[in-house]
């Protein structure tokens, strides 16, 4: 484990934006009775939170965030306000690649992260983002990068409708600077979900799980 984490068991995945990340994760987590941590949510609120135009201090101060590590109701709060369903929508898909470049922004998200995994009370952890299996928890037991062609990518979210296809290859581009998040690291499995079904990706990341809990 990494310093300050204790969490029992971690699974890290990480991918570019409609790789199948949330819901495979998601879905994981709930077979699993794993708790479930999106970290792109976190990104995501302080996007939100940096529109009131204040300095970047103040925004670090400032910043009261919550989110349940329940797969079955992820509600996500700013300090009263619940933003789950804001966090999804354009605005924040278009200023949070910008935000997610700050490095006082990323050690702030980085502590988070870990503080949330290290308090989650279930057996195990399904954590997903973009720096999960290098930086967040590198010593994740189970560490995948999941990944699909661009054009499924954008396909997948088209039928979603929540962002356009030249925002979500600008947010990939600019990602992809700060955090390698296409290129598995050392130890991560690949796995590819471009010619996978939903079910085929969930039972992809259950049988790395599997393998690793029976020291395969
Ligand atoms: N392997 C898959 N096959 C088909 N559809 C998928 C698959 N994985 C995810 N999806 C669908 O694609 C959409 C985007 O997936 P999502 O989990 O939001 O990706 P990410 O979190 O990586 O951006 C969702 O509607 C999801 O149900
Ligand atoms: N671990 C993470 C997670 C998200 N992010 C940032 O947060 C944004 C939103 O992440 P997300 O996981 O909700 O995005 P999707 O893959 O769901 O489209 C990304 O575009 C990155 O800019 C990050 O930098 N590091």
């Amino acid at each position: 484990m990494a310093a300050g984490l204790v969490a029992s068991f971690v699974v890290a995945i990480d991918g570019p934006a409609g790789s199948g990340k949330s819901s495979v994760s998601k879905e994981v987590a709930r077979r699993l009775g794993f708790g479930y941590l999106d970290t792109g949510a976190g990104y995501r609120a302080f996007a939100l939170h940096s529109l009131s135009g204040a300095a970047l201090p103040e925004l670090l101060e400032s910043f009261d965030y919550q989110i349940s590590l329940n797969p079955d109701s992820q509600q996500v709060l700013l300090g009263e306000r619940d933003i789950t369903l804001d966090i999804r929508g354009e605005v924040a898909a278009r200023a949070v690649s910008a935000i997610a470049r700050d490095p006082e922004v990323r050690e702030l998200q980085l502590r988070d992260a870990r503080s949330r995994i290290s308090t989650c009370t279930q057996s195990g952890i399904v954590v997903e983002g973009r720096d999960i299996t290098t930086v967040v928890a590198p010593d994740a037991q189970v560490r995948i990068l999941l990944t699909a062609s661009e054009s499924v990518r954008l396909a997948r979210r088209g039928l979603e409708q929540t962002e356009t296809a030249e925002s979500l290859k600008a947010r990939d581009a600019s990602d992809s600077k700060v955090v390698e998040f296409f290129t598995p690291a050392d130890g991560v499995a690949l796995v590819d979900t471009s010619d996978l079904n939903f079910e085929q990706s969930v039972q992809a990341v259950i049988g790395l799980v599997e393998a690793a809990q029976n020291g395969r």
